[in-house]
């Protein structure tokens, strides 16, 4: 789902001074520009807030997620948190808009890890499976063929079947990561990649979303070599099964190029002082989410462009 709203850019809790400095000037000319909700399947879950923030709907556990992630090594690689609102009788957390101070901002969602369901989730699936048809008909606009005769009669598919089928047919169960959406600098989106699965098809998504640009590429590679080095020594990180989480990649023509960590509606706290590698293979009841393994092919995408 892609929608626009305006929103009006001011003065950023950030401490790096060109940040502070390009705001500034933003504010005064109260220029406005278009914040873009690239993925998400839920429209309307996010409104605009001041002073260069976004709400998004409230949801326990990922407003538990950001509250430990500001006290650990992540905070940096995440949007800032600054508490619970309510509008219009709704709850929602409020967060950075991390497009607030960026000019012409394109933008890319990709979602990581190997599996897209939490192993709870299956389990629920398997005690009282729910057959759903709004999960039957998003299956057969991209292949009339995939669902089973059973699926055919009943016209409908459990979610995890639905889940696993869009992991194998993208890059999420090969690759660790896939390409959810973009958005360019031109305004164009695209969220039509859900058979983009191959190093080729994603070099080439990626390729095409800097436009060739190899300047931009390697700030991002950089970045993401920071991320996966802060990753690997996160407390949090290594507490929690890490699922539907997305590294956001932004850009803008004055060659700002970030990556952030956004999204952990799913990520959830592992039991008993468990921790988890997130490279290993996952077999039900290790948790395992190969999210680090995503981010080492993101990495060695990025550098094989980057090498060409
Ligand atoms: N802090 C932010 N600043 C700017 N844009 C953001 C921010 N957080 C999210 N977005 C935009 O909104 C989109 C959806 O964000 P997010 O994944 O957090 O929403 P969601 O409703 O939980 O999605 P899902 O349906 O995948 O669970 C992102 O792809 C991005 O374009
Ligand atoms: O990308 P698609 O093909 O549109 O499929 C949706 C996507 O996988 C979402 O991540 C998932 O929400 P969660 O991650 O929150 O489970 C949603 O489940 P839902 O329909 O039950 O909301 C799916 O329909």
């Amino acid at each position: 789902m892609v929608t626009f709203s305006g929103l009006l850019p001011v003065i950023m809790n950030n401490n790096n001074p060109w940040r502070k400095i390009k705001t500034i000037v933003q504010f005064q000319f109260k220029k406005r520009y278009s914040w873009i909700q690239l993925a998400g399947h839920t429209a309307g879950s996010f409104k605009a807030g001041t002073g260069g923030k976004i709400l998004k709907k409230y949801c326990e556990s990922e407003k538990v997620c950001f509250e430990l992630l500001m006290k650990d090594s992540l905070h940096l690689c995440v949007p800032g948190y600054y508490g619970v609102v309510e509008r219009d009788g709704e709850r929602y957390i409020q967060l950075d808009d991390l497009l607030a101070d960026l000019e012409e901002p394109c933008v890319m969602d990709c979602k990581m890890g190997i599996r897209t369901y939490l192993e709870e989730e299956l389990i629920k699936a398997r005690e009282k499976p729910k057959p759903r048809n709004d999960l039957y008909r998003k299956m057969i606009e991209v292949d009339s063929q995939a669902p089973t005769a059973k699926e055919h009669t009943e016209q409908a598919v459990n979610k995890p079947r639905y889940m696993q089928w869009r992991e194998t047919l993208s890059s999420t169960a090969t690759l660790g990561f896939r390409i959810e959406g973009v958005k360019k600098a031109d305004g164009t989106c695209s969220t039509n990649f859900k058979r983009t699965k191959t190093k080729e098809q994603i070099l080439q998504v990626f390729t095409d979303f800097v436009e060739g640009n190899k300047n931009i590429l390697k700030s991002y590679l950089i970045r993401l070599k920071e991320l996966r080095s802060i990753l690997e020594t996160s407390e949090f990180f290594k507490r929690h099964e890490v699922i539907g989480s997305s590294l956001l990649f932004i850009h803008d023509k004055n060659q700002q190029a970030r990556v952030w960590l956004i999204d952990f509606g799913k990520t959830t706290p592992l039991p008993n002082g468990q921790t988890l590698d997130h490279r290993l293979t996952w077999k039900e009841g290790n948790r395992e989410d190969g999210y680090l393994l995503g981010l080492d092919n993101l990495i060695d995408i990025m550098s094989s462009i980057l090498t060409d």
